[in-house]
């Protein structure tokens, strides 16, 4: 196995390095991406050590040309010569004069850790799915989509946020609002779960945060998004071991931009638990924005987001009815709702032993209308006809739409998952130190 996938990294490096040396960087990076991902198999399965450090070094050193390229290319030149700068292409091309010093090699290890730890995918959430949460949008517009779009209205005394904190039970769409940032605005976006970077890098993750910090400001204007801040920034005590103790000071010292400008640099953090915030590190988060449970208008909204176009027969007043029901229930608790309402149909079909014909649009193509499709029916039906779900041809089948009451019927099944003290105490917060949606 890891022959055949070292084998096959081997034909994609020797693309993307004749791609490369012809300046199609483009390509290139394609096929130094396909590469790196067969090498990654290969490192997986390799048995024999000294096997294992040779794919090791080789995925380090085509990661950083494709890096290079990636970075080029996101600067809009497609065809501009791209320095080798000690990556692949200047060793298969055997031009030398390698030789990076030791600080530059960690700095890469720390780099690649980081590649594992930070998504920058953009996520495809529009500003239009997020319902509700009207000041939290309109302050992150201003923070983040009004600097990049405007900077001229971000001189002299006026600067934008560097800091916003969003935070608020579970489940209401504080992960959710940032992605929808990300998408929207054209900037770097890295997402990193702090419970991730302290339980996978502790002993490193200090220098990953710095690391973190300094892609940011490479690549900026960027969005550093950091989930669950709590877990990294905890109020500081007596009993913290010596790593998470470096990790928080180094936190404070980027967040401040110590030596370094931030400008550019938004820092996004999210948590259920604020209060457990470092003190030091909450001021750092200069806009504190509560995200509560969504209120009616926001419920039914969500409804209407997560039914999306799958067909229906609710009508506006089943639509208020659902989210007058609801009242206690976070956005999560009402996709998991809808989900399982979403299945009704799907269920009914399974139970059913009657069918009958009716007319309708055809499966395949929905602009065809067919009149002799099958829909489950009540054994009692005049035109019942006995047979089970398996009997039925896919291209004929009509599937049922969701009703209301497969609503309610899920209603009965998914419970609010927020507790009335933890809003107490977000309530408290807000009041203390937080600004409220
Ligand atoms: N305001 C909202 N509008 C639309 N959907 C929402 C909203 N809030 C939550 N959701 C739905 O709930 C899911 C979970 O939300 P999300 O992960 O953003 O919550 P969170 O506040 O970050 O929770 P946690 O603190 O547990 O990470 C989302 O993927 C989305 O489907």
């Amino acid at each position: 196995m890891t022959t055949n996938f070292l084998e096959r990294a081997i034909d994609f490096v020797k693309r993307a390095t004749e791609l490369d040396r012809a300046q199609h960087y483009e390509e290139a990076f394609d096929q130094y991406i396909k590469a790196l991902d067969c090498f990654k198999l290969a490192l997986k399965y390799e048995r024999n050590e000294s096997a294992k450090k040779t794919i090791a070094t080789h995925l380090e050193q085509y990661l950083t040309r494709a890096e290079t390229l990636k970075k080029h290319l996101s600067q809009g030149e497609r065809r501009t010569p791209v320095p080798a700068g000690g990556g692949a292409a200047q060793k298969t091309q055997g031009s030398g004069g390698g030789g990076k010093d030791e600080e530059d090699e960690e700095k890469n290890k720390l780099k690649q850790a980081l590649d594992g730890a930070i998504v920058r995918e953009k996520p495809n959430v529009k500003w239009s799915d997020v319902a509700g949460l009207e000041t939290a949008k309109q302050m992150l517009h201003e923070a983040v989509i009004f600097p990049i779009r405007f900077p001229h209205l971000f001189t002299g005394k006026r600067v934008p946020w560097r800091g916003i904190l969003l935070f608020g039970p579970p489940g209401t769409g504080k992960s959710y609002l940032a992605k929808a940032v990300a998408t929207e605005v054209d900037a770097t976006f890295f997402s990193v779960s702090s419970a991730d970077l302290v339980s996978k890098w502790l002993g490193q993750s200090e220098k990953l945060v710095r690391s973190l910090f300094e892609l940011a400001r490479e690549n900026k204007p960027s969005i550093v998004f950091i989930d669950e801040v709590d877990s990294m920034c905890s109020a500081r005590s007596d009993q913290d071991s010596e790593a998470s103790r470096r990790l928080k000071t180094e936190f404070l010292v980027q967040m401040n931009g110590v030596g370094n400008s931030n400008d550019g640099v938004l820092v996004l953090g999210a948590t259920n638990i604020p209060w457990n915030l470092d003190p030091a590190i909450r001021r750092r988060f200069e806009k504190r924005i509560y995200i509560p449970l969504p209120e009616e208008p926001a419920r039914e909204r969500m409804f209407q987001i997560h039914i999306g176009g799958t067909p229906n027969n609710l009508t506006p007043d089943d639509m208020h009815e659902l989210a007058r029901r609801t009242e206690g229930y976070s956005g999560a608790d009402i996709s998991i709702c809808v989900r399982e309402a979403l299945m009704g149909p799907i269920r009914r079909l399974q139970d059913a032993t009657h069918f009958k014909r009716i007319s309708g649009p055809s499966p395949a193509d929905p602009q065809r209308v067919e009149d002799d499709l099958l829909t489950p029916c009540s054994p009692g039906d005049p035109e019942a006809v006995e047979m089970s779900l398996m009997d039925v041809p896919p291209q004929k089948l009509a599937t049922p739409p969701v009703a209301v009451h497969d609503f309610f019927e899920a209603l009965l099944h998914t419970k609010p998952s927020v507790a009335p003290q933890d809003i107490e105490q977000h309530l408290k917060f807000t009041a203390d130190f937080g600004q409220s949606d």
